[in-house]
């Protein structure tokens, strides 16, 4: 079973092995294309020179010859051999074929096009040179040497009818498999060629060239509905479909006349009302003539990040097995719970990355709460920190021990990006959080989470975890599909990201800077998004879906009208590093509009990642822990904290570096994040902040704060309780400051802000002065009472 994993860890290293790396990709390509071009000239000049150059072949050595061919004794070799003993004229297939391949190593475009490039190339220089083979009684340089002996080859055993059957299939098969065509297309093709003529000879008639069609799929959704309503009668596609379509004249209506027993002239008629015939929905028409919106199509040349960004940092191999090391924990262990009288019937071990599992099963009759109260004891005489007993193993009827191992490897970002569970994942958002014990890819979906919680004490790896998070999630979804929204307060962590604020950020309207590090903007932001959420269940309920992704297919298909305000929509992420510190600063202002949005937003593709350092039960409220229902713990200092964060023990027991325990909800799973570094973070940001990027950042909807209302009235009724206690601690302090206020009397940020604003009307404070505290106009606490006195 080791053995195995091994080889999973290191198969991701096998396939790197042979891939180029760019600077080789570009000099292949080039080299390539040149070929190709050298291929090319050789081909042309030889249809000229090849008599006169025939008698040189062979002379290749002899250096006081010269042949005619522009590329001298080379073109003339190589004309010979591909065009005089290869394939004739259809050689010059395999000179755009070299260059082809050049192009596409130059620019490192997907190589799958590049094999049916090849294989329908190569089989249309067979057919074309067995055709002129064919016609031709001798080898001549249509049909080269190969296309005239495989001719008379095939003569010779299935005779003239045969080889004209068999190269018939063949021509039907290119036509139909590789071009598409269909007799349906060659009938319409003859109609609108019949209908052209008659045209010419009539009223000219404006239509679009397939190649303006083919241009027009490339437009945004919204132009082409406008279009289509203008160009009805105009373009050739909807003429096509006019055609098809045109109310054909309603069936004769049938008469039956009755005749009754009694003689009588009176004739009856029975009208039978004609079956309504199905008529094609606009939807489906559109989609047939442009195909499905493409969410990627304003950044279609957008390219994902390659795996060659991320540095592999476990030295040396993966997983290695410490047969000695286990040998040792298994004595222990055994020889511990022999002395509380525990007997084991069996015991089996699971190697991971940091920790090693070991599942007992105890001998008949044992309690399993005994066992778990000796966990200290265990640790003790294991002699290591970050044991965790869990007893049971939910659905495995064992008792697990987890033991650090003694050198822990780190899980690159690279390899769990590399795995085929991640490459593979078919999820809305997909994130590789590491590995788990058994060293398996650990891949989840925010989006079905909904949202989660990250805790972990300072220096544990709540950076690199939130890392892990955007990393993941640029690796898999482009920028029309996803957006973050990033909230730093500590305003380092996240600036990197700044680079791909065009491409993947969030911002509201008007403001400079998309990562948002100031409290009254994350206030402003997250009512901001609350608007955006019932923006986004406004849509849902026109559009008669009842999430996101419905949403978007319906989109897809065309049966959104743009021009009724729907538009694509892309999942949103909230990430809030230091949450507690954001809620000491704002308390309610910013639980309620949290609380709001992981209710509900949940339909609408609005997610939410919050991490804290102090996960306190003043910090994770009630009501935000109830709906982070996903949660992911590093190491913490104390049991309470794991129990606030997790409702478990068990996160005080992890060994740091990246050890973590996440939860949706029912059972613990243990992880380690996956490693991504700075540097790596920077090289992926600057790769993608390079590329063309949209007009701006994804604009939220304006949110007018309550503090934005606030005028210079100097109306003494309307002024806050607090108004004369605050004038006095600023006078005090001679210091303009809201957070002083807020510090002081223990109040949010916009009532300080409030109370400020009317200390600046009734002429106490200055005016704003950017980030420096205003000016104390009142010098002393007589001169404020005298003023204040004054007013009333
Ligand atoms: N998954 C991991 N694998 C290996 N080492 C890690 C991992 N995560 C973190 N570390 C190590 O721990 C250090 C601190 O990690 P990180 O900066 O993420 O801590 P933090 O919890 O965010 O701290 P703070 O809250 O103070 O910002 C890293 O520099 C790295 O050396």
């Amino acid at each position: 079973m080791a053995k195995k994993k091994k080889k999973t860890t290191s198969s991701p290293r096998t396939k790197m092995r042979f891939s180029l790396s760019k600077q080789q990709k570009i000099l292949l390509g080039s080299f390539l294309f040149l070929l190709g071009l050298a291929l090319l000239l050789s081909f042309i000049s030889y249809f000229f020179t090849w008599q006169a150059d025939q008698s040189d072949i062979g002379t290749l050595g002899d250096r006081e010859l010269q042949a005619d061919n522009w590329l001298n004794k080379f073109g003339a070799h190589i004309g010979h051999f591909f065009i005089h003993q290869g394939f004739g004229v259809a050689s010059f297939i395999i000179a755009f074929l070299v260059g082809l391949t050049g192009v596409y190593y130059f620019f490192d475009y997907a190589k799958k096009q590049l094999v049916k490039f090849w294989f329908w190339g190569l089989l249309l220089m067979l057919w074309i040179s067995i055709f002129f083979g064919f016609f031709d009684g001798k080898a001549t340089i249509l049909s080269g040497t190969v296309g005239f002996e495989t001719n008379d080859y095939m003569q010779d055993y299935i005779g003239l009818v045969g080889t004209i059957l068999i190269m018939t299939f063949i021509l039907i098969f290119y036509l139909v498999v590789r071009l598409k065509l269909t007799p349906d297309m060659a009938i319409n093709a003859v109609k609108i060629s019949k209908k052209q003529i008659k045209d010419d000879f009539g009223t000219v008639n404006k239509r679009i060239t397939p190649i303006e069609q083919e241009t027009k799929h490339k437009i945004s959704t919204s132009q082409l509905i406008a279009e289509e309503d203008e160009e009805e009668e105009e373009t050739e596609v909807e003429l096509e479909l006019s055609k098809k379509e045109k109310p054909t004249p309603p069936p004769p209506v049938e008469k039956i006349i009755l005749k009754s027993d009694v003689e009588s002239d009176v004739e009856m008629e029975v009208e039978q009302a004609p079956e309504e015939e199905e008529v094609e929905s606009i939807s489906e028409k559109l989609v047939k003539d442009f195909g499905e919106f493409d969410p990627r199509l304003d950044l279609s040349n957008y390219r994902f990040p390659s795996i060659e960004l991320l540095r592999d940092h476990t030295s040396g191999s993966g997983i290695t097995i410490d047969q000695e090391e286990l040998e040792e924990n298994k004595n222990r262990i055994v020889e511990t719970l022999s002395n509380y009288k525990i007997g084991i019937a069996s015991i089996k071990a699971t190697v991971g990355p940091t920790v090693t599992l070991y599942e007992i099963v105890p001998d008949a009759g044992i309690r399993i709460s005994k066992i778990k109260n000796l966990e200290d004891d265990i640790a003790l005489s294991l002699s290591a920190l970050g044991i965790r007993i869990i007893a049971p193993i939910p659905g495995r009827g064992t008792i697990g021990i987890e033991v650090p191992n003694k050198n822990p490897k780190t899980v690159s970002m690279r390899s769990v990006i590399a795995s085929s569970k991640f490459q593979g994942a078919e999820m809305e958002l997909p994130i590789a959080f590491g590995k788990t014990i058994s060293n398996e890819t650990f891949v989840v979906d925010l989006a079905k989470m909904p949202h989660m919680l990250m805790a972990g004490a300072t220096g544990q790896g709540k950076s690199v975890g939130l890392n892990a998070v955007l990393t993941s999630l640029l690796y898999k979804k482009h920028p029309a599909e996803v957006k973050f929204i990033l909230v730093d307060p500590k305003k380092v962590e996240l600036t990197l990201f700044n680079k791909i604020e065009r491409h993947y950020l969030a911002k509201l309207p008007d403001t400079d800077e998309a990562i948002i590090t100031d409290t009254n903007k994350v206030i402003n932001t997250l009512n901001s998004l609350c608007i955006e959420m019932d923006n986004r269940y406004d849509l849902l309920k026109d559009a008669m879906v009842r999430n996101i992704k419905e949403y978007n297919t319906k989109f897809k298909n065309r049966k959104l009208n743009p021009n009724d305000g729907h538009h694509y929509l892309p999942y949103i992420v909230l990430v809030i590093d230091e949450f507690a510190d954001l809620i000491m600063t704002a308390g309610k202002e910013v639980e309620t509009p949290i609380a709001r949005l992981a209710q509900l937003a949940r339909a609408i593709g609005i997610h939410l990642i919050i991490a804290t350092q102090r996960p306190s039960v003043n910090v994770i409220t009630g009501i935000i822990k109830a709906n982070f229902p996903a949660r992911l713990a590093f190491r913490v200092t104390s049991k309470i904290d794991s129990r606030t964060i997790l409702d478990n023990s068990g996160a005080d027991q992890l060994i740091g570096r990246g050890d973590m325990l996440f939860t949706q909800g029912n059972e613990l799973t243990r992880l380690q994040c996956a490693f991504v570094d700075t540097p790596e973070v920077a090289d992926i940001t600057d790769f993608i902040g390079s590329q063309k990027a949209y007009p701006d950042a994804y604009l939220l909807p304006e949110y007018v704060g309550e503090e934005g209302g606030t005028t210079l009235d100097n109306n003494v009724d309307e002024r806050d309780a607090l108004f004369r206690e605050a004038a006095e601690v600023l006078v005090i302090a001679q210091q303009g400051s809201a957070s002083l206020l807020q510090r002081k009397l223990k109040l949010g940020y916009n009532r300080a802000g409030r109370i400020i604003d009317q200390m600046e009307a009734a002429g106490i404070v200055g005016p704003f002065e950017g980030s420096k505290a205003r000016q104390v106009l009142v010098p002393t606490l007589d001169a404020l009472n005298q003023l204040i006195d004054n007013e009333n």
